[in-house]
């Protein structure tokens, strides 16, 4: 029998400030810190944060431990309310056990294959729309203009289009969502001032006044948009969405879908724009396919699928997931007791030397068929989770992603200085803070 070992003493240099402990430090860049502690403690890191007593969880084994969750010892919502507020009650990210199987199992049904294909045939136009407002520059500032995009495509997707609001309404409607986002975001939730707060509270009414006031509407007439999906959809067995669960459901849905593929999209424009070997041989497979692709269509842009796992690991959006102990357990032989916040090392482990070769380099072919980097380990590259609550957005996001791709590379090209390094922030998803500036010009122009 191998010894249970006590999970190591926290050391004083490590303790960082009363009640908010590392805070700053996540702030500031979380990677360095995780790297430190690996050395310092191992896969079981003890720390402090937000008055809780906590727990790095890093490398692969200790990550897929919580994630796979075999004793249920690891709780959703305790965690995540504590970083995201009241912002993002219900969602289904933040309910637990048999509760989230009964809502999962009813949400799965507007992510199926055929949906889908619905949604990427509202995607084009939408996309097509956003983009024609682009018009291009030496310092064009993507990250901003990727973030506005993908706001109007949620409005139509999400929403099934503003045509019976106005715009006025909808611009209310998204700096609603923009300020719960904001102050959700914050890790700081203690020290976020009021104002930010309060912002976000009338917010999060906002939102829900205005999905109540559609939602007999939406009832009445099933359409392909995700609002009157999730107020259709039902499982064989008859359950159903209730209209608090719809509203929940819809609240978190845009939040969940809306920063994660703006980061990556802005992401994968960096590295294209570093490496024009790769942007042609993209550029190429979307040229080869009409205007608007269908969902096999999009799959089979292969070149651009490496890039996009690869951008995904070196820029993990979801860099550090959060676990809260319900009961005593295990990990890595480690005893982690009840009531203790969970963090796992996604980024850690996306830059771990004994998974990855090179792991800091661009290297998209590490994902192709004959090297798979990524297998060496179930839970080396984990940027969607893992587990039951892994993302259920995981195959839409790739198609929004890659059809927000497919447009540009066929009507633009953009370069980005090689030596570049994007100024991050991390007080919430990893995003530039310089708005990721690209040289980008329309085909068949010049500066
Ligand atoms: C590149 C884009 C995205 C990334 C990197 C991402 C990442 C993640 C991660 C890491 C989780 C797991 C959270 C946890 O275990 O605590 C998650 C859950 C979730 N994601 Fe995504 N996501 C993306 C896009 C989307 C989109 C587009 C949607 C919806 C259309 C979505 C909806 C959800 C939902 C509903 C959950 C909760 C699932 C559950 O708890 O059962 N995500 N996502």
């Amino acid at each position: 029998m191998t010894e249970l070992l006590p999970l190591p003493d926290l050391r004083r240099a490590d303790r960082g400030l009363p009640w908010l402990g590392q805070v700053f430090e996540h702030q500031r860049d979380p990677l360095p810190l995780y790297r430190r502690h690996w050395e310092r403690y191992g896969p079981v890191a003890p720390t402090y944060l937000l008055g809780n007593r906590a727990v790095m969880l890093l490398g692969p084994d200790a990550c897929g431990a919580a994630l796979q969750n075999g004793d249920k010892a690891f709780a959703n919502e305790p965690a995540w309310s504590q970083l995201v507020g009241p912002f993002f009650h219900r969602g289904l990210m933040l309910i637990d056990f048999d509760e989230h199987r009964a809502h999962r199992r009813i949400m799965q049904d507007a992510f199926t294959r055929p949906r889908l294909e619905g949604y990427v045939r509202k995607l084009h136009p939408a996309i097509e729309q956003g983009l024609a407002s682009w018009a291009g520059g030496p310092d064009f500032r993507a990250y901003w203009q990727l973030k506005q995009l993908t706001l109007d495509i949620a409005a139509d997707l999400f929403m099934g289009g503003a045509d019976d609001t106005s715009p006025a309404e909808m611009a209310r409607v998204n700096r609603a969502f923009i300020a719960c986002v904001q102050a959700a975001a914050g890790i700081m939730r203690a020290d976020v001032p009021f104002t930010r707060w309060g912002r976000a509270f009338r917010g999060r009414r906002t939102l829900e006044a205005f999905l109540r006031r559609y939602l007999p509407e939406k009832r009445a007439t099933p359409a392909d948009d995700i609002f009157s999906v999730l107020c259709h959809i039902e499982t064989d067995a008859g359950d159903r969405f209730s209209d608090d669960d719809v509203i929940n459901h819809m609240i978190f849905l845009m939040m969940a879908a809306h920063d994660t593929s703006t980061i990556t999209t802005s992401t994968m424009l960096q590295y294209l724009g570093q490496h024009p070997e790769w942007q042609d041989r993209c550029r190429a497979e979307s040229m080869a396919l009409g205007g608007a692709p269908d969902l096999a269509e999009l799959e089979s842009l292969s070149s651009l699928d490496l890039v996009m796992r690869e951008s995904l690991r070196l820029r993990a959006p979801v860099p550090v997931l959060v676990r809260y102990t319900v009961r005593d357990t295990v990990v890595q032989g480690v005893h982690v007791p009840a009531r203790t916040l969970c963090l796992l090392g996604i980024q850690f482990t996306h830059l771990m030397e004994q998974y990855w070769t090179d792991p800091t380099a661009f290297d998209p072919e590490r994902f192709s068929p004959d090297r798979r980097e990524d297998r060496s380990h179930r839970f080396a590259w984990a940027p969607f989770g893992g587990g039951v609550h892994k993302c259920i957005g995981l195959h839409f996001a790739g198609l929004e992603i890659k059809s927000i791709l497919h447009r540009l590379l066929r009507t633009y090209r953009w370069s980005v200085d090689p030596g570049y390094v994007a100024p991050l922030d991390h007080h919430s998803l990893p995003f530039p803070k310089d708005g990721q500036p690209i040289a980008l010009t329309r085909l068949g122009h010049r500066h």
